[in-house]
């Protein structure tokens, strides 16, 4: 049996990743919540006509319709108008629409897209760049020429950013600290940060004559937060693209299918024909109600948070937590380790999301970690006669000391993962039941309680089975068993001379 000292190397913080491993010092002042403002578009200044029960629609979304109308993407049979909803803005039914009935239609010519930057004034610059940075370049090279561009009426209506956390100052970071959230956040905002240097370096400034205006690494955010708040990626061909219109479609958990989004063949204006996105509402409704779409059922309340800047507060199921397991480096069978990873489809690394409420733990996951765990006279496993059936016999339990060493590596670590929340479940329960909280407070309390239960609920599963270590069944019993020389009872079956 392996004892625990000869398999040291293993601590909690070589194979368990938690999320503050990151530096991060935010300034010390106590975190202050605004209400975000973030739409430019000033609803008490200009107010269009609409009727008093109403609220207001400004003036920028009436010309937006406006030019909607003029391109022919709307018309009065469209059931659908703009609406101020407490998402924002958003798209009201005019009359009653049957499920799976059409809410509207959008040429290809209007759709914001890789192809729509190739084909503009800085195509030539945008061929080999990243898909997401051509449109991103597109949607401020638009934003800059003002009157003269052709989606001007649609960037007047588009928000000045969202509630993502990538938007958020570092006071309001200080609500998520110790999370997986936060960490991602950060890693996120430095890889968008890295690459704006490089565009600006290689594309912005040496093309004045397109980039007359400078550009800030702020106005890259806000088009880097359009991209991951409103394009759909999910229609044939199109991996990232942006629908004028379309996007002004809000999101919501009672719609349980993403079949909501078609590319057709349709009449595109008077006399031409061509590709349309056209959009089904999923459910059906009635005059005055909101449309809504799933944006994405795969989605954890953190992914939600930081590419739309809301969660579902009620929706535990979305939580989740993601172990990053490693093999050390410093592990004396780091080189047997890899190769049998590798052979496995598995690396240096592994992530393993675990979804709130999951209550088996995936087989590859225990296979990862019992490889990380092995040494000692468990050892021999790692030699070469074993390769092709190693990865079989860790899907079960290969020696007491193994197991114990996993319960005891993966506990360990979530207990260091808990300790790095400065709140704890109840008290984050509480500000939920008090309700009020602001949209930034929502995330950042949702997302923190949901990880915590997540590491929770990893701990007691492991605390269960660290109970069950006499009573499992390891691989050398197996052994014995496979060679019939087990008896019924589990006695061992000694050879003896005739
Ligand atoms: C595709 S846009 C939808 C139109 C958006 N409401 C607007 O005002 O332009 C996605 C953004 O709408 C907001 N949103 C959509 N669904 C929401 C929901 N269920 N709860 C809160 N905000 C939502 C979020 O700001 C999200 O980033």
């Amino acid at each position: 049996m392996a004892s625990l000292s000869t398999i040291h190397h293993l601590k909690p913080s070589s194979i368990l990743k938690t999320p503050h491993d990151r530096r991060f010092s935010p300034s010390k002042t106590r975190p202050t919540f605004h209400h975000f403002n973030n739409r430019s578009l000033s609803l008490n200044s200009v107010l269009s006509s609409s009727t008093e029960t109403e609220p207001k629609i400004p003036q920028t979304v009436d010309r937006f319709w406006q030019w909607l109308e003029d391109e022919g993407i709307v018309s009065p049979k469209t059931p659908v108008k703009p609406g101020i909803v407490p998402e924002g803005l958003g798209l009201v039914a005019t009359r009653d629409i049957p499920r799976n009935g059409v809410v509207l239609e959008v040429p290809r010519k209007f759709w914001i897209n890789p192809d729509a930057a190739a084909t503009s004034d800085i195509g030539t610059l945008c061929s080999g760049l990243k898909p997401w940075i051509s449109v991103a370049l597109l949607l401020l090279r638009e934003r800059s020429k003002g009157d003269e561009s052709k989606w001007k009426y649609y960037l007047d209506v588009l928000p000045q950013g969202t509630d993502s956390t990538i938007y958020w100052s570092e006071e309001e970071l200080l609500e998520i600290q110790g999370t997986q959230l936060l960490s991602t956040t950060l890693s996120v905002k430095d890889y968008v940060k890295n690459e704006f240097l490089n565009v600006e370096k290689e594309i912005i400034l040496p093309n004045k004559q397109l980039f007359p205006l400078p550009i800030t690494l702020d106005d890259f955010f806000w088009a880097f937060g359009m991209l991951r708040s409103r394009a759909f990626s999910r229609i044939r061909n199109q991996n990232l693209v942006i629908i004028p219109f379309a996007d002004l479609i809000n999101h919501s958990m009672k719609v349980t299918t993403e079949d909501h989004a078609h590319e057709v063949r349709g009449a595109a204006g008077l006399f031409s024909w061509d590709y349309l996105f056209q959009i089904r509402s999923p459910l059906s409704l009635k005059a005055g109600e909101q449309v809504f779409i799933q944006y994405d059922l795969n989605k954890s309340s953190a992914d939600m948070a930081l590419d739309y800047g809301f969660i579902e507060l009620e929706n535990t199921s979305r939580n989740g937590f993601t172990l990053t397991l490693e093999i050390s480096e410093s592990d004396q069978f780091f080189e047997d380790k890899l190769d049998i990873a590798e052979m496995n489809g598995l690396g240096e690394s592994a992530y393993f999301d675990i979804k709130d409420g999951q209550q088996a733990l995936q087989t590859e996951m225990l296979q990862y970690l019992r490889l990380l765990a092995l040494g000692g006279t468990d050892a021999f496993l790692l030699e070469s006669i074993f390769r092709n059936q190693i990865w079989g016999f860790l899907e079960l339990p290969v020696s007491r000391a193994n197991e114990e060493l996993i319960c005891q590596v993966v506990r360990s670590a979530c207990k260091s993962a808990l300790a790095g929340y400065h709140t704890s479940i109840e008290e984050d329960e509480k500000l939920i039941e008090e309700g009020n909280l602001s949209s930034r407070l929502a995330v950042a309390v949702g997302v923190r309680r949901g990880e915590k239960k997540v590491l929770q609920q990893i701990d007691s599963i492991f605390r269960e089975r660290e109970s069950e270590l006499d009573f499992l069944e390891y691989y050398q019993e197996r052994r014995l068993k496979d060679l019939g020389l087990v008896g019924e009872q589990g006695d061992i079956i000694f050879w003896e001379p005739k």
